[in-house]
């Protein structure tokens, strides 16, 4: 078997990825835009991004945080409420300025004490979604206070998922960042119209990572990571060639002091190393012929987007993680910091 030392494959894209706003969206979106063509950009914003008007002042400033050389295209998602309307959701998707709907349960992650409380609420929204093919990104655990943190993707799958797919059997589902071998099944098991999203640290991490030998910090994200069968799970469907798994990095910068902190954020800063690190998992399964459809294909053929024409090309050649990085004043601690990875990104057409 010859080794593989230089990949070259179609352009991809982030189909899940938090540029935050203001001095941090400066220093970020560039890492994002330099490996990604497109990618979904989250609505969590403080306060969130709830309607047209908002998302095309939020899309105006990620391009202008962009350096112009960068050939980068936002795709806005807009952040369901208890009280979304339907038209404006469906004037936003028809207009251009939506390319998906973003479900959170209320208070599950990071700045979404707006979400859904009931989602039975949105029925009349995600009819109307599922009329005119607009895909619904979940955050897929429930917040029960009775259901362990480490149940509750699992619990959302019994309690809400299915319910939501058997009343809305065509509407498009991405259940995002998935971390259980329990999603892996429910997704395997459901139709062509509901596939995942699968981050870097899922497929690197699982539990110990964050809890053996000192507590990491920079290791909590949400939903959190699982134990090691999970994980291998997550690494199988990612690498098995399956249409139905995507690249989506999660990327999620807090500042280093919001992270170290006796009630810690949660979220992972991957977007520097973020193609490096996924082609390592793919590389240490002897799947590297699996990555370009994952990376660039089921993505956008999932989302009914054409396919990016340029290129990137990654060698396999060892860089060095930084131990922080200085995201325009704001000091962030990276995915891998202080770390090397065994493949760098060489080239951008
Ligand atoms: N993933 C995370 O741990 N955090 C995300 C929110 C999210 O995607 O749930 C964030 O915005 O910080
Ligand atoms: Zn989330
Ligand atoms: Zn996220």
């Amino acid at each position: 078997m010859s080794v593989i030392s230089s990949l070259t494959i179609r352009r991809p894209d982030d189909w899940h990825v938090h540029l935050r706003d203001g001095d941090v969206l400066a220093g970020v979106a560039h890492y994002t835009a330099r490996q990604f063509a497109r990618a979904i950009v989250m609505p969590n914003l403080s306060p969130p991004v709830t309607d047209t008007a908002s998302a095309i002042a939020y899309r105006d400033r990620i391009k202008a945080a962009v350096p112009a050389e960068l050939d980068f295209t936002p795709l806005m998602t807009c952040y369901l409420t208890d009280s979304t309307d339907p038209d404006e959701i469906a004037q936003g998707y028809a207009s251009g300025v939506f390319t998906a709907a973003k479900l959170y349960p209320a208070n599950a992650t990071t700045n979404s004490a707006s979400g859904v409380s009931d989602i039975y609420k949105l029925s009349a929204v995600l009819g109307r979604m599922q009329e005119i093919g607009m895909p619904l990104l979940i955050h897929g655990e429930v917040t029960d206070h009775d259901v362990d943190i480490f149940d509750r993707e699992k619990v959302f799958i019994e309690r809400t998922l299915k319910r939501v797919v058997a009343d809305f059997p065509d509407l498009k589902i991405v259940f995002e960042h998935i971390t259980t071998a329990d999603a892996v099944e429910f997704v395997n098991q459901s139709g062509p119209n509901v596939a995942a999203t699968i981050t870097p640290q899922h497929l690197h991490i699982n539990r110990n990572a964050m809890l053996v030998g000192g507590i990491r910090p920079h290791a909590y994200c949400l939903p959190v990571a699982k134990r090691e069968l999970h994980r291998l799970a997550l690494v199988k469907a990612a690498t098995s060639g399956s249409k139905k798994y995507f690249l989506g990095t999660d990327s999620a910068p807090h500042s280093q002091s919001a992270k170290e902190n006796s009630c810690g954020c949660a979220g992972i800063f991957n977007a520097p190393y973020a193609l490096e690190s996924y082609l390592a998992v793919f590389d240490a399964e002897g799947a590297i012929d699996k990555f370009e459809a994952f990376a660039s294909e089921n993505g956008p053929n999932f989302y009914s987007l054409p396919l990016n024409k340029g290129t990137v090309t990654l060698t396999k050649r060892e860089v060095q993680v930084p131990s922080t990085i200085d995201a325009n004043g704001t000091t962030v601690v990276p995915f891998h910091a202080g770390d090397s990875l065994e493949w760098a990104v060489d080239r951008v057409t």
